[in-house]
């Protein structure tokens, strides 16, 4: 493939427009439900198109609230601090054009507006109002995906315990032009550590996915459809009956590209554990229960770094079907 060619998208797409996790069940949800268990267990991701984060609140979030807070200066952005791993702010780093900014709990009451008052200390509440309405939408698309996977599996029992020891971040992202010209990646090939990631880009896209089969392939958003991705404590939490695809960022064109990522993980100190009801004789439970920050914290040290396959390095279970 050359670097300025895009494949065409097989990633499927699933209409997920109308659903609310408060009211699951019913035809409608039954019938997206088999669609989303099929496409995650295919490919670890789908487009879902998902109207509530409208033209309105993307117009909001790419054409304003994005690009002022990157247009901060550097000693600003950088008065967000987090203990955890790439969280925080995110930047200057060696050859990539690239910054983002992590805060948890935007779905909180005041998290965004405390987030608000470290970038701008006069305030700016249509930054605030454009993150809570943006979190809020996604946030329900992230609790439906969670509910029909885990109803998939035929745990239920087990969804409030892992919905009650998981929290929820934003991750908003700046692109510059790649420094790879050869390549135009704007952000390596990773897979996510977390449990659901759900990407919202702006017009100028470039998230790739790489298949299965080892395809990378364009995610082909649409001004109404939003990108939904497993991660790695999903695939350990599933016994690894859903899968964290690889995926990464591809900048063609010469213009900044934004995207805003909401994404749900294990709590601090919380335990990840795989329901018993997962294992049977043929597929045996794989993983001990797990700390998640434990866990991140071995994916971004330097022997996670150098390992060929970070996850099974850290379960250390030898077996490179698995992942
Ligand atoms: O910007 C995107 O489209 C995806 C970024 C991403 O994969 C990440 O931040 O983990
Ligand atoms: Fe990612």
């Amino acid at each position: 493939m050359g670097s300025d060619s895009k494949q065409v998208s097989k990633i499927p797409k699933i209409d997920l427009s109308g659903l609310h996790p408060s009211v699951a069940g019913g035809e409608r949800w039954e019938a997206a439900k088999a669609e989303v268990a099929a496409a995650l267990f295919s490919h670890g991701c789908f487009e879902a198109y998902f109207p509530s984060s409208s033209d309105e609140l993307r117009e909001a979030m790419f054409g304003s609230a994005l690009p002022e807070m990157f247009a901060l200066p550097l000693e600003t952005k950088r008065r967000l601090k987090s203990d955890d791993v790439y969280h925080g702010y995110i930047g200057q780093i060696p050859h990539m054009a690239y910054e983002s900014i992590a805060f948890d709990d935007p779905v909180s009451p005041t998290a965004v507006e405390e987030f608000t008052k470290l970038m701008w200390p006069e305030g700016n509440s249509s930054f605030c109002k454009t993150v809570e309405a943006f979190a809020k939408a996604l946030h329900e698309l992230v609790e439906i995906v969670q509910m029909m996977i885990v109803e998939s599996l035929g745990v239920e029992k087990h969804y409030d315990s892992l919905v009650s020891s998981t929290t929820y971040a934003v991750r908003l992202s700046e692109y510059g032009v790649p420094l790879n010209q050869d390549t135009k990646i704007a952000l390596d090939p990773h897979k996510d550590p977390n449990l659901v990631t759900v990407v919202c880009q702006s017009k100028i896209d470039g998230l790739e996915v790489q298949t299965f089969d080892g395809d990378w392939v364009n995610v082909d958003p649409s001004p109404n459809s939003l990108t939904v991705m497993v991660g790695q404590a999903f695939q350990a939490w599933s016994n690894m009956r859903v899968r964290a695809p690889y995926h990464r960022v591809r900048v063609l064109g010469k213009e900044k590209r934004f995207s805003a990522i909401f994404f749900s993980r294990p709590s601090h100190n919380s335990m990840v554990k795989s329901p018993e009801e997962l294992g049977d004789e043929d597929h045996p439970l794989l993983f001990k229960p797990f700390s998640y920050t434990e866990f991140v914290k071995f994916l971004y040290s330097e022997e996670g770094r150098k390992a060929k396959n970070p996850f099974n390095a850290y379960f250390r279970i030898g077996n490179e079907e698995a992942a």
